[in-house]
């Protein structure tokens, strides 16, 4: 079957379902306090990035603390369909052996994204200075996401694109060897264009620069430096200006991936909110683009305590000691999105059973991800019972005061969108509600965090 009819085929499946297939449905309800220690999966920026940039080093990376959910697992299945060895150990550990960057190779049947938006931006940035034809499928969330914010400035290196009249996925890549080095500022602030801007610098001759007004998370700089590329970061007129230096030669590494806080982020609220918890959450990653959330729940009065910080894999590190709270609700500073961007699911909870208002703005990058998060999160809460005001870029919150939510009334239940966030912030509702919380399909969870059911419980037992 020729690829573009094998494409089509997967995407109306895809598009059919709005939910995992079968969808998992599940209440959580009342749970006594978290305590202990644990310890969250590996960080899911950082785990991608690991196999792509060993994926393109000659010789073997080893990478230890590799998130196994099934985003990054998409990742891998694509980087060996272009040739790269990926394989787990007995022990755990993942030795990569690349190709080398210039080296990719054909893909030969399109590459399925699933429900992943990191690894399609930034694989699309890496083929795009290959001379490679991919194609990419993605499930039905991913395939209503913009990827004109990709396509634009890999356009502009030559690369040339196929997809539907809305920029989304189903979509073909036509990769360019050799590519125009080129500069290219921001116009929405996102990782994953910087970072497929970057990955395309890396068989591309000359400099390739890119402009980013407000920062994000720094995670390809740091990586790629660390495999050997040249980067150059500076600042002008108070925006960042990072430049990589092409045709690049990586080198391979031995990493350990921390904890990643945006997994983190949810027993961190659930041990704030459940009264007596005195939970420590251990090895968490802090880099200072990531980390707002644990800032912004210590403005609103959350006992959360650093403790032993050290430095894993280049990133700064922490073991988290979190104590139950009475919450206040607060007004975040936008100027913090970028550095909080997927943990806003969770504060939203936080902020429903703070004392007060909370308020977000700043937040229109929320209803592109996995699903509209604005409108989903509104409408999860309200449903459970709380009082929720949608505006266009963000949500106001009147919290309880830490009196429990009502939960979801018998016979309804929140509708998850296939978003791993929705359905694990309204998870953590559900343990501090009155009757329970109602998930239509606890199957995204598995995309971004596989055992946070089983940690869950843990955690109380
Ligand atoms: O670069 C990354 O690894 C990511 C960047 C963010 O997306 P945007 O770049 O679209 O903001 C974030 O939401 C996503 O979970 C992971
Ligand atoms: C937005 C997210 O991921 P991605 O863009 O990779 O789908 C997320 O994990 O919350």
């Amino acid at each position: 079957m020729p690829l573009s009819k094998r494409l089509l085929h997967q995407d109306q499946i895809g598009r059919a379902l709005s939910h995992s297939n079968p969808p998992s449905p599940k209440r959580f309800v009342k749970q006594g306090a978290l305590t202990g220690r644990i310890r969250v999966p590996g960080d899911k920026s950082i785990s991608h990035r690991s196999i792509m940039l060993g994926a393109l080093a000659v010789g073997e990376t080893r990478v230890t603390g590799l998130l196994e959910g099934e985003d990054v697992l998409a990742t891998a299945a694509a980087m060996r369909a272009m040739g790269a060895s990926v394989e787990r150990g007995a022990d755990a550990t993942w030795r990569i052996n690349g190709v080398g960057v210039g080296a990719l190779l054909q893909p030969d049947a399109a590459l399925e994204m699933g429900n992943s938006g990191t690894s399609t931006r930034l694989l699309m940035g890496l083929i795009a200075s290959h001379p490679i034809t991919a194609m990419f499928t993605g499930d039905a969330s991913l395939s209503k996401r913009p990827m004109g914010r990709v396509i634009d400035p890999l356009s502009q290196i030559g690369a040339s694109f196929e997809a539907s009249s809305g920029g989304t996925l189903p979509l073909m890549l036509r990769g360019i060897s050799p590519a125009v080095p080129i500069t290219y500022r921001l116009p929405v602030a996102s990782a994953q264009v910087k970072s497929a801007v970057l990955l395309a610098g890396l068989n591309t001759a000359g400099i390739t620069t890119v402009i980013e007004p407000v920062p994000t998370r720094d995670h390809s700089e740091r990586m790629l430096r660390g495999f050997g590329a040249k980067l150059d970061v500076g600042e002008e007129n108070g925006e960042r200006v990072i430049a990589i230096h092409g045709e690049a030669e990586l080198q391979p590494q031995d990493i350990v991936v921390p904890g990643d806080p945006s997994s983190a982020a949810f027993f961190v609220v659930a041990a704030l909110l459940v009264e007596g918890s005195d939970l420590v959450i251990e090895n968490v990653g802090l880099n200072p683009t990531r980390a707002a959330l644990f800032d912004v729940l210590r403005d609103m009065g959350g006992q959360i305590e650093e403790l032993d910080r050290r430095e894993v894999g280049g990133e700064p590190v922490a073991d988290l000691r979190v104590r139950h709270s009475a919450l206040i609700g607060v007004e975040v500073d936008p100027a913090v999105v970028p550095a909080m961007v997927d943990e806003f699911p969770v504060l939203f909870v936080a902020a429903a059973l703070a004392e007060g208002t909370t308020t977000t703005t700043g937040l229109e990058e929320l209803r592109v991800k996995e699903s509209d998060r604005l409108a989903a999160m509104a409408a999860a809460l309200k449903l459970a019972g709380a009082r929720v005001e949608e505006q266009e870029d963000g949500l106001t919150i009147h919290g309880t005061g830490g009196t429990p939510l009502p939960g979801t009334p018998e016979g309804a239940e929140v509708t998850t969108h296939l978003d791993h966030r929705i359905a694990m912030a309204m998870a953590v509702a559900g343990i501090v509600s009155r009757d329970g919380v109602a998930l239509d399909d606890t199957g995204p969870i598995a995309t971004s965090f596989p055992t946070f059911e089983r940690l869950l419980e843990s955690a109380s037992a």
